[in-house]
């Protein structure tokens, strides 16, 4: 179905320790996650809270398992900080995540998110941003763009649950207000499901901006649960709305099938937070590689 060598295959750590609670599988070591990531398949991870940032001490325990660096999470926080603050921290992650041979930067903006809170209803309290918040993250994002240029590397704005670009429509708006040629977008097949969105839609809209694709399935009985009970994100995280790609209710064929006809190039990442606890992280690696590959020949 895809072309010989466009697509590159890589496992978000975030299943052995997550990032947004250190706590959930704190106890897996940085070893053991990237051997586990390498037996199962994968040839590239994202930076999780537990890798070390020391470039050579990085490249040098990826490089025995055959693993890349795809890309690493940048928080933005254009809506609520001076823009000098978000732009130096910018340039630290970027520079870090050009040494290790990665050529997207995920950023996402966390001004007034809930995404962290653990008690704050996900579908009550997510915010809205003003005409000034748009204008100033907007600008911020053309701004990291540019930065971003300046190492032939691209941003890629990641749409998230809890946040001020969530919906279709505020997608819309981000996309509409920023440049195409600074302003990429990463298509995350979870958070648009778990948001009420279509996937599809947003995949056709979208296709030649699209720089990076996260691919998660949703539970949808939990999703409803969400809302019945107003959990937050971290507890919806955390009583399993997410799991990998083929184990939840996502149909991934038309979306691998769009991509395959597309002119993306570029890594597909499985990124499935859930309790490692419960769902052990190995074992749901290889039934998402296994899925993968019957469903779209990789
Ligand atoms: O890309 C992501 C990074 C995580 O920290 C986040 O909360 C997760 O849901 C996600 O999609
Ligand atoms: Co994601």
């Amino acid at each position: 179905m895809f072309k010989e060598g466009v697509i590159k295959l890589g496992i978000a750590p975030i299943a052995w320790t997550n990032d947004d609670m250190p706590e959930l599988g704190g106890e897996n070591t940085f070893e053991q996650c990237i051997s586990e990531m390498a037996l199962a398949g994968f040839k590239g991870s994202e930076v999780g809270n537990k890798y070390p940032r020391d470039v050579k001490v990085l490249k040098k325990a990826l490089s025995h398992r055959r693993l890349e660096i795809a890309s690493a999470w940048f928080s933005t926080y254009l809506t609520t900080k001076p823009l000098e603050e978000t732009v130096s921290a910018f340039i630290n992650h970027r520079d870090f995540l050009h040494a290790m041979g990665a050529s997207v930067i995920v950023v996402s903006e966390q001004g007034r998110s809930i995404q962290g809170l653990m008690d704050t209803p996900l579908f009550d309290e997510k915010p809205q941003f003003t005409e000034d918040e748009w204008q100033r993250l907007a600008l911020g994002l053309n701004h990291l763009g540019m930065l971003a240029k300046e190492k032939d590397m691209h941003i890629v704005y990641h749409h998230h649950m809890g946040t001020g670009v969530q919906t279709t429509s505020e997608i819309d708006r981000l996309m509409e207000m920023t440049d195409p040629e600074l302003v990429h977008l990463l298509f995350d097949t979870g958070h648009l499901v778990f948001s009420g969105e279509n996937p599809l839609y947003i995949l056709k809209k979208y296709l030649p901006r699209i720089k990076h694709v996260h691919l998660k399935d949703v539970r949808r009985d939990v999703v409803e649960a969400v809302k019945a009970k107003k959990w937050s994100f971290l507890q919806a995280v955390r009583q399993g709305v997410f799991t990998v790609p083929g184990d939840g209710s996502i149909n991934f064929e038309p979306i691998f099938e769009q991509l395959a006809d597309s002119d993306y190039t570029g890594w597909f990442v499985v990124e499935a937070e859930q309790d490692p606890a419960v769902a052990n992280p190995f074992e749901y690696a290889l039934k998402a590689r296994q899925f993968i590959r019957e469903k779209s020949g990789l």
